[in-house]
């Protein structure tokens, strides 16, 4: 703040306590809200009130708003002093820093506790990521969650530039010659727990909707194109999409089906040099704005994927979900479009396969933003049961509080650690053995991750009560996660089949010979 702040006694802040001069204390500082009064959004009366007008108002004024409005830069006008000997106890954060508040960061990530999978040099990368999300993606996600609009070139071309979105896509051959956040890992070093990094990062700093809005589509429409397409074909998409210059939308879901696969009903027709391309697509998302769509089409003998340019023939109209537009979750139709052959990715009739390998990346994926956000709930409720004061006492007084926090913290303790010990298995199994081993490992978890986020978002919500019910203010995010956390358990595979799927993979390994 450039402007000379004066010290002043609390008699001479007295002073000043009726309508027309009125100042108030807010946590050691001072402000003159004699004129901001009538434009104050809780209405002018509850600033001349008795124990506001020339007080120190921090304790009431906590229980109304968040710390973040009085660091917007025209409130932060109205402070005009400080109190003599006083100073300032609630801080900002700087960007990159970790939260102090218990459980409010993973283990590995708190002062005094130990990690076998993380180093100093995943330290490092971690702070230099929320730094970046912090500063550059935050402001734009909360501008975006509100108008639903799509994120912006520019910050989608920042994060380019530090090849984080090659990074979301996990460690593999598309990061080779790439400098990685800066040069803090190399490609070759680039681990399953650093993609893990960036996706709980993000999910810190972002609504589930701009989880998806930022490239989620590609996330999970370009691996197909990475693995199962031909050189010339990864060479015309590859390069441009890791740039953040196009986009690519995975479209498999259909009205007429969702986890089953095997009831899509797109057909792609052979006719010469080309597949004509006929069907619907539904809850695709970044549909909206997608340049190709990685598409699970009927051919003649089985399932085929194919990539689809926009292009005559292709059409895309938002859909209206309980999220917010800026996923850009579309319903898309394809009539009679016409795609070169070399758009097939891998073999004709065999694309379940090149459905399928996809699928447990981005349900590990799922399970790292969603095991984030709950941690960012379990923040809120310690904050606020610890700050509000109720019958004189703070909410942590109350035994039922204190249980719906024990309940949240260990669904969030228990996600994240069985989280941790996937990623370090995919960090030492090949391909083959990933989708042999943990395909029902990773359905399991994410059951059991997206199940507690929804118990969470209950228990939050009876914690903060109306304000959680409200899209602004204090329980700004818990409304947020209570209206989006049901999304973590649809995409990328329904809660009850993905636990269905785990409990099915179990049974065809059960031993010949096991018996009581
Ligand atoms: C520098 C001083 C203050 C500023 C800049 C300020 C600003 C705001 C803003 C922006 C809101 C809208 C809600 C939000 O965004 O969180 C709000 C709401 C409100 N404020 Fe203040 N305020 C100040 C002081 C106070 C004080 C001292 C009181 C009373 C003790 C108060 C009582 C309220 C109430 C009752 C609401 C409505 C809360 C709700 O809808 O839940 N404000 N204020």
């Amino acid at each position: 703040m450039s402007k000379e702040l004066k010290e002043y006694t609390l008699e001479e802040v007295a002073q000043h306590n009726k309508e027309g001069d009125v100042w108030i204390i807010v946590d050691a500082k001072i402000y003159d809200v004699s004129r901001f009064a009538n434009m104050h959004p809780g209405g002018a009366n509850v600033l001349y009130a008795e124990g506001v007008a020339g007080k120190d108002a921090t304790q009431p004024f906590f229980g109304l708003h968040r710390h973040e409005v009085l660091l917007r830069p025209q409130f932060q006008r109205l402070q005009i002093g400080t109190v003599k000997g006083q100073k300032e106890q609630i801080k900002p954060f700087a960007p990159g820093d970790l939260s102090k508040v218990p459980y409010a960061e993973s283990s590995w990530l708190t002062k005094g506790y130990y990690t076998p999978y993380y180093t100093d040099k995943h330290r490092k990368f971690q702070r230099a990521v929320r730094e970046f999300f912090v500063t550059v993606v935050q402001p734009e996600s909360d501008r975006c969650e509100a108008s639903g609009k799509k994120i912006s070139q520019e910050v989608v071309d920042k994060m380019a530039e530090l090849n984080i979105i090659a990074m979301r896509l996990g460690p593999g051959k598309h990061l080779k010659g790439r400098t990685l956040m800066g040069g803090i890992v190399q490609p070759e070093e680039f681990d399953y727990f650093y993609e893990g990094i960036v996706h709980q990062e993000l999910a810190r700093v972002s609504s589930r909707a701009v989880v998806d809005g930022l490239l989620a589509g590609l996330v999970i429409g370009l691996p197909p194109v990475l693995n199962f397409g031909s050189e010339e074909l990864y060479n015309k998409v590859v390069p441009d999409a890791l740039a953040g210059k196009k986009y690519v939308a995975l479209a498999i879901t259909e009205a007429f089906a969702g986890s089953d696969v095997s009831g899509l009903q797109t057909t792609a027709v052979r006719d010469g040099d080309e597949w004509v391309i006929t069907g619907t697509k539904k809850w695709i998302t970044n549909g909206t704005f997608a340049d190709y769509f990685t598409t699970g089409c009927r051919t003649e003998n089985g399932f085929t994927v194919i990539l689809i340019p926009r292009g005559p023939g292709v059409e895309t109209k938002q859909i209206k979900t309980a999220y917010s537009s800026v996923a850009g979750t579309a319903y898309v139709t394809f009539d009679k479009v016409r795609v070169p052959v070399a758009n097939t990715l891998g073999p004709v009739g065999k694309g379940m396969s090149v459905i399928l390998s996809n699928f447990n990346h981005e349900r590990w994926m799922v399970c790292c933003t969603a095991v984030s956000a709950q941690r960012l709930i379990v923040e809120e409720c310690l904050k606020w049961s610890t700050q509000r004061i109720v019958f004189g006492k703070p909410l942590t007084n109350l035994a039922v509080i204190r249980a719906k926090l024990a309940a949240m913290i260990s669904k969030v303790e228990a996600g994240q650690n069985w989280l941790e010990t996937i990623t370090y298995q995919m960090n030492n199994m090949n391909y083959a053995e990933q989708s042999d081993r943990l395909a029902g490992p990773i359905g399991l978890l994410k059951q059991f991750i997206s199940r507690s986020g929804r118990e969470t978002a209950e228990d939050a919500t009876q914690v903060f009560g109306g304000r959680a019910l409200t899209v602004t203010g204090m329980g700004k995010l818990i409304e947020n996660f209570h209206r989006t956390s049901g999304f973590d358990a649809i995409l990328a595979g329904a809660e009850d089949v993905l636990g269905d799927l785990g409990v099915r993979q179990a049974i065809k390994k059960m031993p010949k010979n096991a018996r009581l």
